[in-house]
């Protein structure tokens, strides 16, 4: 039986992915994401925080280590700390800390210019900073900050640095490409001689994505005989970020059979509470993450999948809990359609669907994003039933001042008879949400699902008199998430109009369209 190589990851989102331009963890965020990384996702390590920052940071690590404590996680939380002899480490220690991944000079001209030591001096301060680790209890891995730089400008230095800690009770030897100026090539040459020079030390990788070749690199420091790997979630990190941690995982299972802890069906909620909680969203074709990396649009593609999956890979949406879709526009054909209407239930006979087809093209055309919770208003429209909009909007004024409330006097029909409401709100979509749920009080198949996401878009070119689009999501009660779109040039209608949206897809939740299977468009 052969056995594959395992390597371990080390997650740095809370340290590294904290160092993003503009991101900040609130201590109870930094507990929750800690908890998904170990618990959830089952990251080997995590590095939570740099030693000294702040008394939040101090408050979040205690709490870190005190859950890491009680699950037998301690020794796998980490802590950056600096070559400052005992303040680091009573920082770990105050937080009930087990591990300081100790930042040292990896570079000569770090050494010298920064600190202005001499390496002997810097050697000297990072074995008493050691000493004090060890004797409070607390294990040392080594940082080489800026190896990349440093083992290009210097090798010897680096030789020599780790020569005088080889003795030393260091679990991990970690190799930074702190700016992220490293090539495939460059990985392989310089991490072959390090394993090969020090063939009895465990060595990491840390990788930038400056130039976008973090998972590259990887790739290639594992080859190279690597044997622990740190990332983050969402590629978070210092200017370009880190190595995602989504695509380290596939590539080294798919591409070199690596085993590997990582449970990959929690990839993308994890990834989803740290987009949330960083603020920091990712990009839509982002690998393994995004929202469009599941969705074939062309037509042909679509096709492929229904006549047996010619067009699945081993990267299958299923495998990190999601679901291929198959997009909606000017490059669908019928098989596209097909595609939706199964999932969603709705069978069609073959003149329908052309005809539906039809106008999807021309919508698309008419450069109009359609999601499939568009579609029933679609067949709606073009097969003449009114059935699929129960609610509509026949008027609203709104009106709103600069300290106060605003005001929102709505008019919908409901199956054809209008009913009007006032509310009265934080802004005025708030106002006219009120107004809406006091028309809906006596419907009670007509809710509104819970709004997770609102955005506004106008096109760019900055015209004040623009169309403007906004976007809602929405979590329904079964767990679903859709996303609803309304076109108005008022910003507060074009949320109204997803809004109604949004209710009418949900009678009796999407997928079933009772409305549907009713005489005009049931099969
Ligand atoms: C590879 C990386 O990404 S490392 C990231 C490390 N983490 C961070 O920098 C984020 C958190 N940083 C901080 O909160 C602060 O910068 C602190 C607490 C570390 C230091 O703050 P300050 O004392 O205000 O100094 P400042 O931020 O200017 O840091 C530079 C000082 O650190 C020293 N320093 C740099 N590297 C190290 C090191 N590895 N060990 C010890 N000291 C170091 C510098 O020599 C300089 O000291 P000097 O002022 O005596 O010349």
């Amino acid at each position: 039986m052969s056995h594959k190589p395992k390597i371990t990851l080390m997650d740095t989102t809370l340290r590294d992915g904290e160092q993003t331009q503009g991101v900040s963890f609130a201590p109870g965020e930094k507990v929750s994401i800690a908890q998904a990384l170990l618990g959830r996702l089952k990251v080997d390590r995590i590095e939570v925080a740099s030693a000294g920052v702040s008394q939040g940071e101090q408050e979040a690590v205690k709490k870190i280590n005190q859950w890491a404590s009680q699950h037998g996680y301690l020794d796998r939380v980490e802590v950056l700390g600096f070559v400052d002899h005992t303040r680091s480490v009573d920082w770990i220690t105050s937080t009930g800390g087990k591990v300081i991944n100790l930042l040292t000079k990896g570079s000569e001209k770090h050494c010298r210019m920064q600190l202005r030591q001499s390496p002997e001096q810097h050697i000297e301060n990072i074995h008493k900073t050691i000493d004090y680790a060890l004797e409070q209890g607390v294990q040392v891995n080594v940082y080489l900050e800026d190896w990349s730089n440093g083992y290009q400008d210097s090798p010897e230095y680096v030789y020599n640095l780790i020569t005088a800690l080889h003795e030393r009770e260091i679990g991990h030897f970690m190799l930074p490409d702190t700016l992220g100026v490293m090539s495939p090539q460059e990985v392989s040459i310089a991490i072959n001689d390090m394993v090969t020079r020090f063939p009895d030390l465990a060595f990491d990788f840390h990788p930038h994505n400056d130039y976008g070749l973090a998972t590259a690199n990887v790739m290639a420091a594992v080859a190279a005989g690597i044997r622990s790997i740190h990332c983050t979630i969402n590629c978070l990190g210092e200017r370009a970020g880190n190595a995602s941690l989504a695509e380290v995982a596939v590539v080294l299972r798919d591409k070199m059979q690596i085993e590997l802890s990582i449970d990959e069906e929690h990839i993308v909620d994890v990834s989803q509470m740290v987009e949330s909680f960083s603020g920091k969203f990712v990009a839509c074709n982002a690998p393994i993450l995004g929202s469009d990396v599941f969705t074939q649009t062309a037509g042909i593609h679509a096709d492929g999948d229904k006549k047996g999956g010619l067009y699945v890979t081993n990267l299958t949406p299923e495998r990190f809990a999601r679901k291929r879709t198959y997009a909606l526009g000017k490059l669908a054909g019928k098989a596209s359609l097909e595609q939706n209407l199964d999932e969603m239930g709705i069978s069609l006979s073959e003149e329908d669907q052309q005809k539906v087809l039809a106008k999807v093209i021309q919508l698309g055309d008419s450069k109009q994003v359609i999601t499939p919770e568009d579609l029933p208003f679609i067949i709606a429209d073009v097969l003449g039933s009114n059935d699929a909009a129960r609610v509509v909007l026949i008027d609203c004024t709104t009106f709103g001042r600069l300290n106060g409330d605003s005001t929102v006097e709505l008019t919908v029909a409901i199956d054809g008879t209008q009913q009007s409401a006032k509310g009265e709100g934080n802004g005025a979509y708030d106002a006219f949400v009120h107004a809406l749920d006091e028309i809906l009080e006596n419907y009670a198949e007509l809710q509104r699902p819970r709004l997770i996401d609102y955005q506004v878009h106008i096109p760019k070119g900055g015209k004040t008199n623009a169309l403007t689009e906004a976007s809602i999501t929405w979590e329904l009660d079964t767990g679903r998430k859709m996303t609803t779109r309304g076109v108005h040039s008022n910003q507060v209608v074009a949320a109204m109009y997803a809004t109604l949206k949004a209710i009418n897809s949900n009678v009796s939740d999407l997928g079933q369209f009772t409305a549907f299977e009713s005489s005009t468009i049931g099969a």
